[in-house]
């Protein structure tokens, strides 16, 4: 056995070597190390010849009609809105390779949207699945999405990226031995098993479509939506991936992708053809129909021209608006079924009703949550990918230690020994000042910069139903604790000692609680704009929310001078309460007269530097109650930020 769920996140149970992943454990049933993994398609992978995955869909697979369908987007404020789909309707018939296809613009997307139901706003009609309206809990449980940008783990390999997934979607009752199978099966039709041990941001775009496809058919779906699964690759793989998705449609499956413009060739390989333009529907029915369609549309396909690409230029108005609205007129907008196969068999609405009774469908009624596997699980396994990744994370862990060793040492440097000298108290104050401006930018830029991409890999998951938003948050919040706490301590240290703060236990456990608290607020606020803004708004947006903290934290003008209309600002200032945390732990707790060199010495006793920047040592457990509650609230308002942008973007 080579694979298996739970042993891969467990590096030294790691059945396989990888040279780049820095798996350590060695079999004799491993597949052959890469060179590079982008140089090539697995050498004699064919899909055609592929012999179909052994895991077949267990229930028969299912009839989907769709009626009047109509998606309408609000432009913005005074802009009005815009209708993408118009009335349209359509059938997808089981087992079939389907292409939604259709100019630029013309609606393929929304139109996959909508009927993989990711897309609920502005939505009009009804999806019925073998006669009866669309249960979308239930619809879920037997449907994947696969949008158009791969949206994978690139630090994990694929064999782990497969075997977490299957931690996740397939039931905990089986054991890692029968996931292993699973995953072998998969993987070894999909044409991935060379590449087992090679990470996810070093394959191929071929191999990262099919990998894509591979995690989803882990818990072996009934219906598969693909959006241009072969947008960016050469035609040898793009005629892979399509004959991929035709062997699998005809398994039992029923795949929908949307297509830009295939070749003759590739185009051969669908079985039905969905041609929209403009959001209405110009052809519904068989590849091969295409071709008696338009002659007796009266509009035929010159010779030797490929009908994928006449049937674009009419779409896309290159022989005048006339034809389109000719081709929208015959195929009634998607209701004529004359061009599909057989069509006089096709079963009406109440004769699907009648071949899936009721009864059936109660036998199959889903229960407990939307995910496969319960919380811990997800919990447990979403933690194991955490640590995974953090492991491997050059940006988000080792990046981030070392910016704090050098930082450290720089701030150390720069204010050594100014920690225990009378003289040198405001140069202390702006060290501790620095300090904090370290803790609250690096830790919410490095957030602000990375969560986006985090982003659109969990939107991927979450609707996918891999797990709850829940088990990941909660995950992402565990997972980045101990670095949080190791980055922080390493810099605590370095700058504590070279700057020679009072070398006592308590003073210092006061100064790293208030540097991590610092870290943790800064890390929320980051997770706040991550979750609801781009990477480039937000790396504005993060600073300049910055500067109102900085202002009202009592550094350059202090809180007793504070106007009093503006005083409100330093309660809500979590700098304030990190930088009166800091003058509690090092000037607070009867700090003793400081050393003085020279004769004069004007903060030669700490009361007198508290007195004059108008803070008191005494807080410092208010201090720290101010930044537990900053941190709750908001990593609460993180949360719901969270999971009403993954609504909103549908
Ligand atoms: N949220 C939105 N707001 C405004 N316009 C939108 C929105 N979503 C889609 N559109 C518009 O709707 C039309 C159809 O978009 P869609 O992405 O479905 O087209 P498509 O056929 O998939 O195009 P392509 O092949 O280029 O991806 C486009 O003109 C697009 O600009």
């Amino acid at each position: 056995m080579m694979l298996a769920g739970a042993q891969i996140v467990d590096e030294s149970s790691v059945a396989y070597t990888s040279g780049k992943s820095g798996n350590t454990g060695t079999s004799a049933t491993m597949p052959p190390e890469e060179g590079s993994s982008r140089e090539a398609q697995p050498v004699g992978w064919n899909p055609a010849s592929a012999q179909g995955l052994h895991m077949v869909p267990k229930v028969d697979p299912v009839d989907i009609h769709f009626s009047n369908i109509t998606c309408t987007v609000k432009l913005g404020i005074n802009k009005g809105s815009k209708q993408i789909l118009h009335g349209v309707n359509g059938r997808l018939r089981p087992r079939q390779l389907i292409a939604i296809m259709g100019p630029s613009g013309a609606g393929k997307s929304t139109l996959l949207d909508v009927l993989s139901g990711y897309r609920i706003t502005g939505v009009g009609g009804a999806v019925f699945i073998n006669g009866r309206g669309r249960i979308m809990k239930r619809f879920k449980r037997m449907s994947c999405y696969i949008q158009q940008d791969d949206r994978l783990q690139g630090l994990l390999t694929v064999g782990e990226n497969m075997a977490l997934a299957a931690d996740l979607k397939l039931p905990t009752k089986l054991d890692k031995y029968e996931k292993g199978e699973v995953i072998e099966d998969i993987l070894t039709n999909l044409g991935l098993y060379e590449h087992m041990n090679t990470r996810g941001a070093q394959l191929s775009g071929g191999q990262r479509k099919r990998l894509s496809i591979a995690l989803e058919l882990i818990n072996n779906p009934l219906i598969m939506f693909l959006d241009e699964p072969t947008t960016g690759l050469d035609s040898s793989s793009c005629t892979q991936v399509v004959q991929l998705c035709q062997t699998l449609a005809h398994q039992g499956r029923t795949i929908i992708c949307t297509v830009h413009q295939p070749s003759a060739s590739l185009f051969a390989l669908f079985d039905q053809v969905y041609v929209l333009a403009a959001g209405r529907c110009m052809y519904q029915g068989t590849t091969k129909n295409l071709v008696p369609y338009l002659q007796q549309a009266g509009i035929p396909c010159p010779k030797y021209h490929n009908p994928a690409d006449y049937i674009i230029e009419l779409s896309c108005g290159e022989y005048g608006q006339d034809k389109i609205d000719l081709m929208a007129n015959k195929s009634e907008n998607g209701k004529a079924l004359d061009w599909f196969e057989d069509h006089q068999s096709i079963p009406s609405m109440e004769g699907l009703r009648k071949l899936v009774p009721l009864s059936v469908l109660r036998d199959t009624e889903p229960t407990g949550g939307d995910e496969e596997t319960s919380q811990s699980n997800q919990l447990s396994v979403l933690m194991k990918r955490g640590f995974l990744k953090a492991k491997r994370d050059a940006t988000m862990t080792h990046l981030r230690l070392i910016v704090n060793v050098v930082v450290g040492i720089m701030l150390g440097s720069l204010f050594i020994n100014a920690g225990n000298k009378g003289e040198r108290v405001l140069e202390n104050y702006n060290l501790l000042f620095a300090i904090l401006m370290h803790h609250m930018m690096s830790p919410m830029m490095l957030t602000i910069l990375t969560f986006p991409n985090e982003m659109s890999i969990l939107s991927k998951e979450h609707f996918n139903r891999w797990y709850s938003l829940g088990s990941y948050y909660i995950s992402i919040t565990i997972v980045d604790l101990p670095i949080s706490i190791v980055g922080c301590a390493v810099f605590s240290v370095i700058v504590y000692t070279m700057s020679s703060q009072p070398l006592e236990i308590a003073r210092f456990a006061m100064f790293f609680a208030i540097s991590l608290y610092t870290v943790l607020v800064a890390q929320s606020f980051g997770l706040m704009i991550g979750a609801v803004f781009s990477v480039v708004n937000g790396t504005f947006l993060g600073p300049t929310l910055s500067v109102p903290m900085m202002m009202f934290a009592g550094f350059g003008v202090t809180l007793r001078d504070l106007p009093s209309y503006l005083r409100w600002g330093s309660y809500i200032s979590y700098l304030r309460y990190g930088l009166e945390g800091f003058i509690g732990a090092i000037y607070g707790l009867g700090r003793p007269i400081l050393d003085c060199e020279s004769l004069y010495c004007h903060y030669k006793h700490p009361r007198t530097f508290l007195n004059e920047v108008a803070m008191s040592p005494d807080e410092f457990w208010w201090d720290v109650l101010a930044l537990s509650v900053f941190v709750v609230t908001l990593r609460i308002a993180a949360f719901v930020l969270l999971k009403w942008k993954l609504d909103a973007v549908r």
